[in-house]
C-alpha cells in the first residue's frame, strides 16, 4: 500500500497537469472548509483513475505470487507438469502494446468512463487466492492520496524530474525514494490548524 502510494506521488510530482485536475476535483466535490473522507473517495473519479494508472505501470506485486499447479494442464499450448512453480508476469501484462495505447505513459485519463473496461489488468492476482487485502489497499491508498492533495500543494526539489526507476525483486520498490517540497495550501490553513 505504501509502495503504490510512493509511486502515485511520484507519478503526479511528474505530470503537474494530472496534480492540479486531480486537486480540482477535490476542491469541486469536498471544498476546502473540510478534510476529505473515505465516504468521499468512491466519488472521485478521477483520483481513482490515478491509482488505477499507477497499479498498471507499476503493480505492487509484478509477478505476483509464486503459484504451484496441482494436477498436469496445459497453459498457452504449454504442457505444465503437476507441482510446476508458475509466476504470472502482471508487469509485461499491464504494459502490452497490443492492449494500451502508449502504454509506458501515466495517462489516467485512459481508464475515465469505464474506457478501460474490460482490459486485462490483475494488481491483485485473479482466483481463488486473489489478494484479500484489495478493498483495504484501494481504500487506504485513494484516502491518503486525496489527503495528500487536498491538503498541500507539492512541487519537486529544485524542480528536478522525480527518479522513477524500479527495483527488482518480488515488489516494485523505488531504488531513489520520493522527496518532495509540500507546503500547506492556504485554502486549506484554516482547516489544518484545527486539528
Ligand atoms: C496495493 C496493495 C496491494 C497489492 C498490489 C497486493 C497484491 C497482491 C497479489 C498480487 C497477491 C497474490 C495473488 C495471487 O496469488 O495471484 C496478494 C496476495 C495476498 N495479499 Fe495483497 N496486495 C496489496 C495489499 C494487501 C493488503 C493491504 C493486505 C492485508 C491487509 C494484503 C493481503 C494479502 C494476502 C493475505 C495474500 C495471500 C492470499 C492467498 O494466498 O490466499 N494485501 N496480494
Amino acid at each position: 500500500t505504501s509502495t503504490t502510494t510512493e509511486w502515485a506521488m511520484s507519478l503526479l510530482l511528474n505530470h503537474p497537469a494530472a496534480l492540479r485536475k486531480a486537486q480540482a476535483e477535490i476542491d469541486a466535490a469536498v471544498g476546502t472548509s473540510r478534510l476529505v473522507t473515505a465516504d468521499d473517495v468512491p466519488r472521485l473519479a478521477y483520483l481513482q483513475c490515478i491509482v488505477s494508472e499507477t497499479l498498471r505501470l507499476y503493480p505492487a506485486a509484478p509477478m505476483l505470487l509464486p503459484h504451484q499447479s496441482s494436477a498436469d494442464c496445459k497453459v498457452g499450448g504449454y504442457n505444465v507438469p503437476s507441482g510446476t512453480m508458475l509466476m504470472v508476469n502482471a508487469y509485461a501484462i499491464h504494459r502490452d502494446p497490443a492492449v494500451w495505447e502508449r502504454p509506458l505513459e501515466f495517462v489516467p485519463e485512459r481508464f475515465e468512463d469505464g474506457k478501460a473496461e474490460g482490459r486485462f489488468m490483475i494488481p491483485f492476482g485473479m482466483g481463488r487466492r486473489r489478494c484479500p487485502g484489495e478493498t483495504l489497499a484501494l481504500r487506504t491508498i485513494g484516502m491518503v492520496l486525496a489527503t495528500l492533495v487536498q491538503c498541500f500543494d507539492w512541487e519537486r526539489v529544485d524542480g528536478a524530474e522525480v527518479d522513477m526507476t524500479e527495483g527488482g525483486g518480488l515488489t516494485i520498490p523505488k531504488v531513489v525514494p520520493l522527496e518532495a517540497v509540500c507546503r500547506p495550501r492556504p485554502a486549506m490553513r484554516d482547516v489544518l490548524q484545527s486539528l
